[in-house]
């Protein structure tokens, strides 16, 4: 019997689904395979229940998917935001699976969140929410089951809380069931700014292979989070001349180069964190959408998914896009960009840097002993660099786009582990 595929409206299981189908049938994957690991092994459901500061109750609704263990643990992100639902969580934990099958290291794929805007609770509100989340999902969580991080809206104070329920639920320290822990509490020196490092290294490696010189490249990024600030820095440390940055406030344009320092400055004193208000000579302030359109070498979306669509892609006037988060280019963007001749490089690879570094915060936990930043940093930058040519090569070998050779060496891994394991299990 033919595959039955699976479609979706939701926008980033769509994006997945097409994705790996067609990857998938270039590759002539089985179709038994194809059924297997278009479908999560297992997606869980929880409802959170908090007891909120004026005594009343709301109940949240959370998730965490395994769209598969065939290489190792599941692992990926947490996410806080109102729009986070089954679907979307099974996308990005699909996603997952290929990126840490591409990075080579021993995991499989997660994803999971809570649909809430945590910025509507208070600090305790927070802490209680995170922790009976972590109560409901213990018995599918831990070191060598499934390792939860950080994702949009989550961080080292999430990952406190998480670790501290799961400890205490199973009366021992339990440092490796989640990563992106601070410091002082298990976490590993340069894991916060790994991602942006990850890349912003793509981007670099890009610019050699095109013989451009960072200092001639001009840059603009989406989102100035945590990916995107880190992405930007080490581009302009580099040489790279930032000319866009943006937030949920708009975009702020300068073709002189925008000061990447001074604007993290700005948010770091503005009440809510974000880059209203902040100018600096020749600064333009633009709609969020319109500073994807101007000119620039390379764009590198570190926000959103399905900010490149069919309806800017054509607009766009970059020759390179680097993804720093994760689905921001739907399949019919990405089409246009391939007729238009603009080169991607997906971000399963680009922003892979996240994980790889979780790994090895991971292995610090699980071996009680820990690395300094220059270790961790000089670890990280070589398997991008590595990853980086793996794709680059694949694909001009046989003459495909990046992201389809990505693809396809990270389905090769997990079709290899499932036909030796079997599927029983
Ligand atoms: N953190 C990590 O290690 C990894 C993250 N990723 C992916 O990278 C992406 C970003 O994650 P991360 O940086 O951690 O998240 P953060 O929450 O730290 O940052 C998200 C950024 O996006 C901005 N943003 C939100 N909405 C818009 C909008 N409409 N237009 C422009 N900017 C907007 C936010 O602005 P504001 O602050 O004003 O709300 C913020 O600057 C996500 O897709 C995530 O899954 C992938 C791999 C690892
Ligand atoms: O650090 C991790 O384990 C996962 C990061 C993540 O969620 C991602 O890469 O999308």
């Amino acid at each position: 019997m033919a595959v039955q595929k699976r479609t979706s409206t939701n926008v980033l299981l769509h994006t997945a689904l097409q994705n790996f189908y067609s990857a998938a049938e270039e590759m002539g994957l089985e179709d038994g395979l194809v059924e297997v690991l278009s479908r999560p092994e297992r997606a869980i459901c929880v409802s959170v229940p908090v007891k909120m500061d004026d005594g009343s109750v709301r109940v949240f609704n959370g998730y965490r998917v395994q769209h598969s263990t065939v290489c190792g643990p599941a692992k990926g992100g947490l996410r806080f935001h109102p729009d986070v639902n089954l679907e979307e969580c099974e996308a990005l934990a699909s996603l997952m699976t290929w990126k840490c099958s591409l990075a080579g290291i021993p995991y499989g794929g997660g994803k999971g969140g809570i649909a809430v805007d945590p910025f509507e609770l208070s600090p305790r509100e927070r802490e209680m929410m995170t922790r009976t989340f972590a109560a409901r999902i213990a018995p599918f969580i831990g070191d060598w089951t499934d390792v939860p991080a950080p994702d949009v809206n989550t961080g080292g104070p999430e990952m406190v809380w998480i670790m501290d329920t799961i400890s205490k639920l199973r009366g021992k320290l339990e440092p490796g069931v989640v990563t992106g822990k601070p410091i002082t509490y298990w976490g590993s020196k340069g894991r916060t700014a790994a991602t942006g490092l990850g890349v912003s290294t793509c981007v670099l490696e890009l610019l050699k292979r095109k013989g451009i010189d960072p200092k001639d490249a001009t840059v603009i990024v989406q989102g100035f989070g945590n990916v995107g600030h880190y992405n930007a820095l080490f581009l302009q440390q580099a040489g790279c001349k930032i000319v866009g940055i943006s937030d949920i406030t708009g975009g702020y344009y300068n073709p002189k180069g925008i000061d990447v320092v001074a604007a993290k400055a700005h948010v770091e004193k503005h009440p809510k964190r974000i880059l209203e208000g902040y100018d600096e000579p020749g600064l333009q302030k633009m709609d969020g959408n319109a500073i994807l359109e101007q000119e620039c070498l390379v764009l590198s979306p570190c926000a959103l998914e399905g900010v490149i669509n069919e309806k800017n892609a054509g607009k766009l006037k970059c020759k390179y896009i680097v993804e720093g988060a994760n689905g921001p280019t739907k399949p019919e963007g990405d089409k246009i960009l391939d007729e238009r001749g603009i080169l991607v490089v997906p971000d399963f690879l680009a922003n892979s840097g996240g994980v790889i570094g979780s790994y090895f915060e991971w292995v610090q936990d699980l071996a009680g002993f820990f690395w300094t930043e220059e270790e961790y940093n000089s670890r990280l930058v070589p398997i991008m660099k590595d990853n980086f040519k793996r794709v680059w090569d694949y694909a001009e070998e046989h003459n495909v786009k990046m992201r389809r050779a990505a693809f396809l060496v990270a389905i090769k891994r997990v079709a290899d582990g499932l036909r030796t394991k079997g599927f029983f299990l």
